[in-house]
């Protein structure tokens, strides 16, 4: 027997699909999980036990690594990076719902990459140059905290845009119903049929259908193929730490008089100055605003239950 590392990148009927040094195994857990209620998920870390005798027999499953971090509905952990797909239009744009999924983003320990799509039918609205200042305008306000911001067409161009973009690590997809995740999956991943949403309506009517989710490797890191996040719940954020989560006031903080300042009223705020100035987006500084406001909202509710 040897033991090797891999990344599990697919769960059927009670085996785990492990890949591990550019080869896949049909692993199955070892007992021990039983007891100690640690059900494996796709993107898990482990390590598995091989019988190099015997390449047909049926490896086990014996460790999890330590997981980076863990998404529900559809379950998988270890998310390096999430591409958020918001449209320009069908549905319009929002900066409010933008700022929501970055949030919950960042506050996962994943890395976001902006996706805008329906470029084109952007441009159909108002014409191309009305389009293209819409395109800066949105890239102005997210420059500041780092994020990558690329527009899609639904053609083969958006194919190269993204591969350039993935590099080593496990990608997701995520955005509201209907901007066009599977439509973007699908373009990325033929090989996985994807439905899109028209389709799977058409035939799903009723139905529950729950899929798992599975990893495809892609350039050198691995893409789930799932259009399933459609929102993450907003989550437990503490006052404090929301502003670690919008990177340009984390940065501008360092700054701040006080090394406690939440950027609200605080005298010698370098947040502040730099809304002032126009350094960082007048729109993320709300939306800092309005989820601190929710945060504080939250607290007694929470407090009352206990
Ligand atoms: N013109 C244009 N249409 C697009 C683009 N991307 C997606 N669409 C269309 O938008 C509609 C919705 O796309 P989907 O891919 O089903 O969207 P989704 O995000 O997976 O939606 P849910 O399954 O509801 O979460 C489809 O009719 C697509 O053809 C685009 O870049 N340009
Ligand atoms: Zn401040």
């Amino acid at each position: 027997m040897q033991k090797k590392k891999g990344v599990i990148y697919q769960s059927i009927s009670g085996f785990y699909y492990v890949w591990s040094e550019n080869q896949s195994f049909a692993t199955k857990p070892k007992g021990l999980f039983r007891h100690t209620n640690e059900k494996p998920l796709v993107g898990d870390e482990v390590v598995i036990e091989v019988d190099e005798q015997d390449s047909q027999s049926e490896s086990r499953l014996i460790e999890i690594l330590p997981r980076e971090n863990e998404l529900v509905r559809p379950s998988i952990s270890n998310v390096d990076y999430s591409m958020i797909v918001t449209s320009l239009v069908e549905p319009d744009f929002s900066y409010n719902l933008l700022d929501y999924f970055l949030v919950s983003i960042e506050s996962n320990h994943i890395e976001p990459i902006i996706l805008l799509s329906k470029y084109d039918l952007l441009v159909e609205a108002v014409g191309q140059k009305a389009a293209d200042r819409k395109v800066e305008e949105i890239n102005r306000v997210y420059a500041p905290a780092g994020y990558t911001v690329v527009t899609l067409n639904n053609n083969e161009s958006d194919i190269d845009k993204i591969k350039q973009l993935i590099d080593t690590g496990l990608y997701v997809i995520m955005g509201q119903s209907g901007v066009g995740k599977s439509t973007l999956l699908n373009l990325l991943l033929p090989e996985a049929n994807i439905e899109t949403g028209i389709i799977s309506e058409a035939l799903n009517r009723g139905k529950h259908t729950t899929r798992e989710v599975t990893l495809y490797p892609f350039n050198d890191g691995f893409l789930a193929d799932t259009p399933g996040f459609s929102a993450i719940d907003f989550p437990d954020i503490e006052k404090a730490d929301l502003r670690f989560y919008f990177p340009e006031i984390a940065r501008a903080g360092e700054l701040c008089k006080f090394r406690s300042c939440l950027h609200l009223n605080e005298p010698g705020c370098n947040v502040k100055s730099e809304v002032e100035t126009g350094d960082i987006a007048q729109s993320r500084y709300n939306n800092y605003e309005q989820i601190m406001e929710r945060i504080e909202q939250r607290k007694p509710v929470y407090k009352k239950k206990k």
